[in-house]
């Protein structure tokens, strides 16, 4: 229920327009269902002489009639009943009209929403969700999420009609109505063990596709060393394991649906039958306010039945709603800080002054300092695991140190427009990240601002123009998953030209030209150069290779967590 009062809250203007046109559907409808009395009442009391008593029970729409001027006759009230139906049909068209409309715009909005709180949230953030909780987060939760609202609302529509239809009975008899209400009541109370079944069917489900998805994006991440290694068979099994426990999940979940509906039936049908018993047995009731009564709650007993089974769909998907909700909130409280106002320049240098850094209490840098002059390649080597991402991961403002400055031009990085400091920067990762899409895409990353002369200045400053041009299809070429149509120096000169490709003033390479020939990683480093001295370039770069070193203005070895300032042979050396 609270997810539904949530959703009135969030889209307004859709819920009122869904509630009143099912509330006109429903009251068109109650009053279409009066003519049956007269009508009956006509035929088999009067043995078919087909007189109107306006005094009768629920003779309001014979008064309504008279007082229109209108006959009353049989075929008026036929006229009046197949009107209303069709009047009711196409309120309630247009009722779902706007609940169809609504639904897309649910899921619209939680996938928008999520993107937007992701693309926000500090990098931190992505470090601890798995890629497979975001995908299972975008694909599908929010259908999930946006199919609670549409059986909540047929819920609602049903209630209503619900209402009218016994609205409609208290005016026959409200004592046999209240008495077949009460009965309808204990009823659907002892039918809510299905939906509570259906609820915890649904949160498995929630949890297991989670899993599942997680598990899915790990493996195929793996694939190459895992079926290299002949181990697909792991994957296979942990994969099947959650397979079979999301079958089991939506086993429940049909079991559930299908046994509320099985038992219904027989239950609606016994009460139905006893309330004729009672009605025109017992307490000797007229015939034709028995056989209205009887459709009448039976109309009542099948909206209620169909209000449970939407009550028990929502249910069964509001737990999709809640987990994504939950990372959509998570990643809001990751919020990045957009840092301050001023805007970046780059004409003297980057200065590390005394930076702590610790990941969760692991400490990682301990009162580290370094300076990057402007227009200079500075070199950062040092043992794995020493820290020198993570000191690029501070550069670029990814992470912040717990103590120390990080200054650009001497202004504090705080101070500095995030955003604006990272367009002046071209990064080069460590891990393979080439989009499954073309060359020219991923050099340009879909950016409008950037053309095809753009891309090939660029794949010609990282040394790829040389086979990209031989390829058949050139720059519209499909590198595959991951570039996995590329080799590995193929892969790191296209990540290299997309760095280049926005001209930045900071290049940042880290072990960017690991998978290079000695040949090309020489080809590069004389392109680094030019490019340094045309453009000013300042260039960070993180590199076992001595090739870098050897072209490096300077060079600091990590260690212990404190950088210390290398002359080029010993840096050569250090490099083993
Ligand atoms: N997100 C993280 N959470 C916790 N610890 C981390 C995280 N990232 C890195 N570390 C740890 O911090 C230390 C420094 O990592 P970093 O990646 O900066 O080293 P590196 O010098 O770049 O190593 P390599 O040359 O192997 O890439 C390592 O001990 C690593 O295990």
């Amino acid at each position: 229920m609270r997810l539904l009062f949530r959703f009135l809250r969030a889209y307004p203007r859709q819920s009122l327009i869904v509630l009143v046109a099912l509330v006109l559907a429903g009251l068109v409808e109650g009053v279409s269902m009066t003519a049956l009395l007269p009508m009956l009442s006509s035929v088999v009391e009067s043995g078919g002489a087909l007189e109107m008593k306006t005094d009768g029970k629920a003779a309001y729409l014979l008064k309504a009639l008279e007082w229109a001027g209108l006959p009353l006759t049989l075929g008026v009230l036929i006229v009046v009943l197949v009107v209303g139906t069709v009047l009711r049909s196409g309120l309630v068209l247009v009722a779902k009209k706007y609940v169809g409309y609504t639904i897309a715009q649910v899921a619209t909005d939680l996938r928008l929403q999520l993107l937007d709180a992701l693309l926000k949230a500090k990098w931190n953030f992505y470090l601890g969700l798995p890629l497979g909780t975001l995908a299972n987060a975008m694909s599908t939760e929010p259908n999930r999420a946006s199919m609670a609202y549409f059986h909540g609302t047929n819920m609602l529509a049903a209630a209503i009609q619900a209402f009218a239809y016994v609205a409609v009975a208290m005016t026959v008899s409200w004592t046999a109505t209240l008495a077949y209400l009460g009965g309808a009541v204990a009823v659907l109370a002892i039918l809510q063990f299905f939906v509570r079944m259906a609820k915890k069917a649904g949160k498995r489900q929630t949890r297991v596709l989670k899993a599942l998805l997680r598990q899915l994006t790990d493996c195929l991440q793996s694939v190459k060393p895992l079926k290299a290694m002949g181990r697909e068979e792991l994957a296979d099994r942990v994969i099947a394991t959650e397979t079979r426990r999301l079958n089991k999940a939506l086993q429940k979940d049909v079991l559930s649906k299908e046994a509320l509906k099985a038992v219904q039936g027989p239950a609606f049908l016994g009460l139905v039958s006893g309330g004729f018993y009672v009605g025109y047995v017992l307490w000797h009731m007229p015939t034709a306010e028995v056989m209205v009564l009887l459709i009448l709650l039976s109309r009542v007993l099948s909206a209620m039945g169909r209000m449970q089974r939407m009550h028990q769909n929502m249910v069964s998907c509001e737990s999709a709603y809640w987990s994504l909700l939950g990372t959509i909130e998570e990643a809001r409280r990751a919020v990045e800080p957009t840092g301050g106002e001023r805007r970046p320049t780059l004409s003297r240098g980057i200065a590390l002054e005394e930076v702590h850094f610790a990941y969760e209490h692991r400490p990682v840098l301990q009162g580290l300092s370094l300076s990057i002059p402007a227009g200079e390649l500075t070199a950062l080597i040092g043992f794995s695991g020493a820290g020198k991402t993570t000191v690029v991961d501070l550069v670029t403002g990814l992470l912040r140190p717990q103590s120390g400055r990080i200054l650009i031009d001497g202004v504090d990085l705080l101070e500095i427009d995030l955003h604006a400091w990272r367009r002046l920067i071209g990064y080069v990762p460590q891990e393979n990240l080439l989009l499954h899409d073309t060359i020219l895409t991923n050099v340009t990353f879909g950016d409008p601002g950037l053309t095809a002369a753009d891309a090939e200045w660029a794949l010609k400053a990282a040394g790829a123009w040389e086979f990209v041009s031989r390829l058949p299809e050139g720059m519209q070429t499909v590198v595959g998953e991951r570039g996995a149509r590329l080799s590995g120096g193929q892969r790191q000169r296209i990540m290299i030209a997309r760095a280049l490709a926005h001209r930045p003033k900071l290049l940042i390479l880290d072990e960017a030209t690991s998978a290079l020939d000695p040949e090309t990683q020489r080809a590069i480093c004389r392109t680094l150069q030019d490019l340094k001295q045309a453009y000013a370039l300042t260039i960070l770069a993180i590199s076992h290779q001595p090739s870098i070193v050897e072209i490096a203005d300077r060079i600091y070895q990590l260690e212990k967590g404190k950088a210390r300032l290398l002359e080029a042979p010993k840096a050569v050396a250090a490099l083993g």
